[in-house]
């Protein structure tokens, strides 16, 4: 997508406290191996907040930066990965009540670990459909708490962080302008997050815990590691090139990257070496602190750019985002102004 006049209005995040990953390989919680390939320093782990409150939380600090209220608010798209808390439930009308009080519609988005951009997409397509919509609202949020997640060796390669993002879009104005947003799909490969577990009938039928590395083992026995790493780089390369053109730009105008919050070694493998990115460009020292966010990597990783000051006006930056399915947003966002927020302190 080529996007006409879609801005960036405000972005929040609400983060819980870190804990070390040395922690929890000391209290057997985290598999030496598995954090001498990451190399992350801690993840964010939430003790009580939910991410439906995480994410309205986020949301309630955007809309203020973003000077929205709720009547301007013409959609609510939450993301998330996984459990919110409740079964039969409406996480979005959760997050528009706390947050908004308004009446517009209130979807939730799952598309795995892209819903955000996923998200960003759907709503910047619903307000250039209809001139009297100038506002929406995008919000993401997920615990992966134990006992059927475990944040270090469910996802073997990933770890997992909790919180909420937001991300205010508008059409009269922000601190920056979406010059493009792409998404590429490849359904062949859904299996990889399936593996040959048969389809149940309530959730943890056929495993305590989630085990996406057995559903990898199992996908790559029939289909190859070869032809799986072939088919995640073209897509996630097609969806970046196709997003830097529409914008009109090259990989070398990008100032900044937000990149999925994985682990280095499939961060070295999947974009470092492959696409020539320069990792001090991008939000891996911070991610690294931080874990993967579910779908809230991008939104949180350009509200840490902007608010540590590594994003000024008349940059680029390009949000990369990854999801099961498998889903590859990208999206190039050109800075216009220096938001109140951006006060250059934040913990790295
Ligand atoms: C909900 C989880 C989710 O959506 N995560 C995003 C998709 N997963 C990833 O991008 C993680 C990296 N995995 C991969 O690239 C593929 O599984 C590969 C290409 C098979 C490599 O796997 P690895 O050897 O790193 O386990």
């Amino acid at each position: 997508m080529t996007v006409g006049d879609i801005f960036l209005a405000g972005t929040g995040t609400r983060l819980p406290p870190a804990v070390p990953v040395a922690d929890a390989v000391a209290a057997g919680r985290c598999d030496p191996a598995l954090a001498r390939a990451a190399e992350l320093r801690s993840v964010v782990v939430s003790n009580d907040e939910s991410g439906p409150e995480m994410a309205a939380a986020a949301a309630i600090s955007a809309l203020e930066r973003a000077g929205v209220a709720g009547p301007d608010v013409d959609l609510v798209l939450h993301a998330h990965v996984y459990h919110q808390g409740h079964e039969i439930w409406a996480p979005a009308s959760y997050v528009q009540r706390v947050a908004l009080g308004n009446h517009c519609p209130s979807l939730q988005v799952k598309q795995a670990s892209n819903g955000g951009l996923g998200a960003l997409e759907l709503a910047s397509a619903y307000l250039l459909a209809d001139p009297r919509r100038s506002a929406a609202l995008v919000t993401t949020g997920d615990r992966f708490a134990p006992p059927r997640f475990d944040r270090y060796g469910s996802d073997p390669g990933t770890f997992y962080g909790d919180g909420g993002t937001a991300l205010v879009l508008s059409r009269r104005g922000g601190f920056a302008r979406l010059r493009s947003l792409v998404t590429v799909a490849e359904p062949e490969l859904e299996g990889m997050h399936r593996g040959d577990d048969p389809f149940g009938l309530a959730p943890f039928d056929h495993r305590p815990v989630v085990d996406l590395g057995a559903h990898k083992r199992d996908f790559v026995e029939r289909h190859s590691m070869s032809f799986s790493i072939a088919r995640v780089g073209l897509g996630q390369r097609t969806a970046i090139k196709e997003a830097l053109s529409r914008a009109g730009v090259d990989l070398a105008d990008i100032d900044r990257f937000t990149l999925p919050h994985l682990g280095r070694r499939r961060l070295r493998s999947g974009y470092f070496g492959k696409l020539g990115i320069d990792q001090d460009r991008t939000t891996w020292h911070w991610s690294r602190t931080v874990g993967h966010l579910g779908a809230g990597d991008p939104i949180a990783g350009l509200d840490h750019l902007v608010t540590c000051g590594e994003l000024r006006p008349g940059d680029l930056a390009l949000l990369v985002s990854v999801g099961a399915g498998f889903n590859w947003s990208c999206a190039v966002v050109e800075m216009l102004d220096e938001p109140t927020w951006a006060t250059g302190r934040c913990a790295v």
